[in-house]
């Protein structure tokens, strides 16, 4: 398990949580608030938010994330601006202006698809209706391997004709998305093929790139167990990643940005943009983007916003509860 060189006593942390939970403009990921914890910790506010439904083997390297950024901060950054994609999450086409209005400017737009209980014919409506209102944007498509092979192929022959700049873990698993990216290439689909999950989930983040099972890496800071150790796999994979959220609040996002602000190469934009989806915020000045890129700037929680959206008592509860044992997990 990745760890800050050294922890914080688990008191000291405790001390500095605080449980929010924040209401999202939009149903994301089948939620409508977004619970997390934020520190006010020495170097840097932190957050430790990993998905509800995740154990704690797989959340405690969300929590390395936290210490790592609460207790030593960020690396050097080499930029201090990050071009950030807008996400539209998998809505009904009627929905997708006011998604996209949520954003001060979208040249890269990062759309949903393969949503459980939609069809093909719903993802095409939502491109269309992207492609339509944005005739000059990039779009790029995330299917959270919600497709199967011949599901993909037939996603992909449908939806390449809008210009596509890539595909997002369009099948579940390593294997299966290099057989995906062999026969895209085969059939000269101008799409390129991206992995998330295949990198995040799985025990060897570096398969993939041994694999060739994708031409660029989705790179998340909080599931990866922190910001340098996500630096690390980004430079062993030697392919080129691009930063997204684990839908943080801004402080989670924050550390994304420092993800993104220290790699050495930045050729696309990032999945940085979910704080405008949140109707709410743990900081007064909200980390998005003015005209398509976070500007560098230090992100602090502040303790009225953070009483405001505290999460109510049992939750409080639960979330201090899973911080343990998952700090637990990190000493042992
Ligand atoms: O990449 C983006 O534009 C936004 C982040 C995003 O899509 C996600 C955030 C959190 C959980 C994931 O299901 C999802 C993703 O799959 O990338
Ligand atoms: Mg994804």
């Amino acid at each position: 398990m990745p760890q800050p060189r050294q922890l914080p006593p688990l008191e000291e942390v405790l001390a500095s949580a605080h449980v929010v939970s924040i209401p999202l403009r939009v149903r994301f990921r089948g939620v409508t608030h977004r619970e997390a914890v934020i520190f006010t910790a020495p170097a840097e506010s932190a957050e430790f938010s990993p998905f509800l439904e995740y154990g704690d083997a797989e959340a405690a390297a969300w929590l390395a994330c936290a210490l790592e950024v609460g207790w030593e901060g960020y690396p050097t950054p080499v930029r201090e601006s990050v071009p950030v994609n807008a996400t539209v999450p998998a809505v009904a086409p009627e929905q997708v202006e006011a998604v996209l209005g949520r954003y001060d400017a979208a040249h890269t737009v990062k759309i949903k698809v393969a949503e459980a209980g939609q069809t093909l014919h719903d993802d095409v409506a939502r491109v269309e209706q992207v492609r339509r209102l944005l005739p000059d944007a990039h779009l790029r498509i995330d299917a959270n391997g919600g497709w199967d092979h011949e599901q993909a192929l037939a996603g992909l022959e449908a939806l390449a004709g809008y210009g596509l700049q890539y595909a997002e873990q369009p099948v579940a698993g390593v294997e299966p998305l290099a057989a995906l990216r062999d026969e895209v290439r085969r059939r000269e689909l101008p799409v390129l093929i991206a992995a998330d999950e295949a990198v995040r989930k799985e025990t060897d983040p570096l398969a993939v790139a041994r694999l060739g099972a994708a031409d660029l890496l989705v790179i998340k800071a909080q599931p990866l167990g922190g910001v340098r150790r996500a630096l690390g796999i980004v430079a062993e994979a030697g392919l080129p990643a691009v930063v997204s959220s684990a839908l943080d609040t801004s402080i989670g996002t924050r550390a994304g940005a420092a993800l993104a602000a220290a790699l050495p190469e930045l050729d696309y934009a990032c999945g940085l943009g979910t704080v405008s989806l949140f109707d709410g915020d743990v900081t007064p000045a909200s980390f998005t983007a003015r005209n398509g890129a976070l500007q560098l700037r230090r992100v602090s929680a502040d303790p009225d916003l953070m009483r405001r959206f505290a999460a109510p008592e049992p939750r409080q509860r639960w979330w201090l509860a899973r911080l343990r044992r998952c700090y637990e997990r990190l000493v042992n």
